[in-house]
């Protein structure tokens, strides 16, 4: 699918082919494309009538005495008017519905396959920039879809009927309007290509513009913390700027088409008339038919005129379709094999990791982890230590198989993890960050998007296991309370203790501890040690430890350095080997020389 996005691409700079994708959205909802193309078809037929009933009313109406006849004329006048207005408004109804509803699956599935695509890609693109798509383009979808499209097929079929009816009433004059037909099209041809790829330009800079907001408004504090509310103002406004001049010349040239296309539908009507006018006064055709000829000629000239400037927007919609395929086009790199094997059940949480090498996408040249190996058995706790960069949290990525390995493997209960299912893997994993996320969401829904079917009474248990339920409790409305996004509510222990009844309600085998480097006071982190301790009960535990409390506890500890393990032991072991983790150990934990010394005797 990659591959045909990408071919598809160089043809579609010119045409309207990335709304072909839309189609099958369009095909589910049959009822509303039928009935938008019932009513359109009928509202056009109305118009179509008008012209002749006019004709009718020159050429007797006015000349006959006879009063019933202009009263049946004006009855079916009102009679056309009555269709016409029904029509048209069953036409709107049917057509933005189908734009709202299609442009809704369109976010959704986009949305759905964001969800699913590897970190890796997360990895090159800007967050903001991925939701701009969300909504600029897909609002564009929506007005072509909804608007622009049938103010596209009305014309159309108006254009076409006006110009069949043109034939009719006069085969002279239509072929003389109709030598003016290329006049119209011309500029068409000629500025649409350049209206198409600078809309997308402005889109782009529009794109990049909200991508900014979005990440300053997300760090407000830190902005006005740093005073720095001018500069990013000013970064704002050149990026709004930008993305103004890049609007403008997509504007120009849709205004230059218009002008182009207006001027030569009414230069050559002018020209009909004029013709036509002779005939009239040489007694070649009827004043009411030449009324008639006009009225279809300025109805297919205004359909002209309008199909050339919807034109334009269709195509800013292509561009937007095609931007919205490209991200639907993109495959996650981490899948599941097609045969995927199962875990154990119960699952009993061996990880293993042999010869693992492994170098980030975005970074190909700088090894991340270096022939790494290790093991942890069922129940064991295992520390990571080691300086910042040497690959301790790359490790846990791996775990959960963001990515894959460059060489080597990494096992859980002697399973490969890349013959499992993702799903099935991550399902017997549960993480806590360093830094707590909290959703703009209740206590309760934040708890529970470790185990999002548990009860209220689970989602308790795991709270007072991680000592969250007493400071929740405090809370205005306990459980219920709307925790502010990001948590900005919550202080920062916590918000770690919230974190890790997240991750003991999961209640998975294997349990990935990044600890908060961010320094609580005594009692919080009491509060947040103790905790941990609660999670760790019975479980695999891995973490990666800042603080002495930790590696003290743990059963094992692993020293790494530039990607590889440098030293194993236990902290007195490891202490007493005056290596890489004694020094460690003086700097990071702060232990003073007569721990040292006395771990040593
Ligand atoms: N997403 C990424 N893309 C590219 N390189 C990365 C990415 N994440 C980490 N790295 C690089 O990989 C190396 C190991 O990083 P890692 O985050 O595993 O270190 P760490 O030991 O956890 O450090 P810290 O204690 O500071 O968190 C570093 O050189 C880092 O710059």
């Amino acid at each position: 699918m990659t591959e045909n996005a990408r071919g598809a691409r160089p043809g579609n700079r010119r045409s309207l082919t990335p709304l072909r994708g839309l189609v099958p959205y369009l095909s589910r909802y049959r009822g509303l494309v039928a009935g938008a193309f019932v009513f359109l078809l009928l509202s056009s037929a109305a118009t179509l009538v008008l012209p002749i009933a006019v004709r009718q009313m020159i050429d007797h109406g006015f000349s006959s005495d006879d009063g019933a006849a202009i009263q049946g004329y004006f009855l079916i006048l009102i009679l056309v008017g009555f269709v016409l207005a029904l029509a048209s408004a069953m036409r709107y109804f049917f057509v933005i519905t189908l734009g709202e509803r299609v442009v809704a699956d369109l976010r959704r599935d986009v949305f759905d396959h964001l969800t699913r695509l590897s970190p890796s890609f997360f990895d090159g693109v800007h967050s903001g920039e991925i939701v701009s798509r969300l909504t600029a383009d897909a609002t564009q979808i929506k007005s072509a879809l909804g608007a622009t499209a049938s103010i596209a097929l009305r014309n159309t079929i108006m254009g076409l009927g006006a110009l069949g009816m043109m034939v009719f009433t006069s085969p002279r004059l239509s072929l003389l309007a109709l030598l003016s037909f290329p006049l119209v099209v011309l500029p068409i041809i000629v500025f649409g290509r350049t209206v198409r790829n600078r809309s997308r330009w402005a889109q782009d800079a529009l794109a990049g513009a909200m991508a900014m907001a979005g990440e300053q408004i997300g760090a407000i504090r830190l902005l006005q913390a740093f005073v720095n509310e001018d500069r990013a103002s000013r970064s704002f406004t050149e990026a709004v700027n930008a993305a103004f001049r890049a609007a403008r010349k997509s504007i120009t040239s849709r205004s230059i088409l218009t002008f182009f296309a207006i001027l030569a539908v009414f230069t050559s009507v002018v020209v009909v008339l004029w013709v036509g006018s002779q005939d009239v006064l040489s007694g070649k055709m009827t004043g009411g038919t030449l009324g008639q000829f006009l009225l279809y000629a300025v109805l297919a000239a205004s359909s002209l005129g309008a199909l050339s400037e919807v034109w334009g927007e269709l195509q800013q919609a292509a561009g937007a379709a095609e931007r919205m395929s490209e991200l639907l086009a993109e495959r996650p790199i981490i899948t599941a094999p097609a045969q995927p094997r199962s875990l154990p059940s119960p699952v009993r949480g061996e990880v293993e990791f042999r010869n693992v090498t492994f170098c980030y996408p975005s970074r190909p040249d700088t090894l991340a982890l270096r022939n790494l190996s290790f093991r942890v058995a069922p129940g064991e706790t295992v520390a990571i230590v080691g300086p910042s960069g040497a690959g301790k949290s790359t490790i846990f990525s791996l775990l959960l198989r963001f990515y894959d390995p460059v060489s080597g493997s990494v096992l859980v209960d002697g399973v490969e993890i890349d013959r499992l299912d993702p799903k099935e893997l991550r399902s017997s994993i549960a993480i806590v960050p360093q830094e707590s996320v909290i959703f703009a969401d209740t206590a309760a829904n934040n708890i529970a998007f470790g185990r999002p079917d548990a009860s209220r009474a689970e989602i308790e248990k795991a709270a007072r296991a991680a000592l969250a339920h007493d400071f929740i409790m405090a809370l205005p409305e306990g459980y219920d309370t709307q925790l502010g996004e990001r948590g900005v509510t919550l202080s920062g222990g916590q918000r770690q203790r919230l974190s890790i009844a997240r991750a003991i309600l999961r209640n998975a085998p294997i349990l990935l501890l990044d600890e908060a480097t961010s320094a609580l006071d005594a009692e919080s982190e009491t509060l947040v040690q103790q905790a941990l301790n609660h999670s760790m009960e019975g479980r695999t535990t891995i973490i990666i430890a800042h603080r002495l409390a930790t590696v003290l506890k743990a059963d094992r500890i692993l020293v790494m350095e530039d990607g590889m393990v440098v030293e194993e032991g236990t902290h007195h072991e490891l202490v007493r080997l005056g290596g890489v983790y004694s020094r460690l150990a003086s700097l990071q934990f702060d232990v003073g020389p007569e721990i040292l010394s006395g771990a040593a005797e």
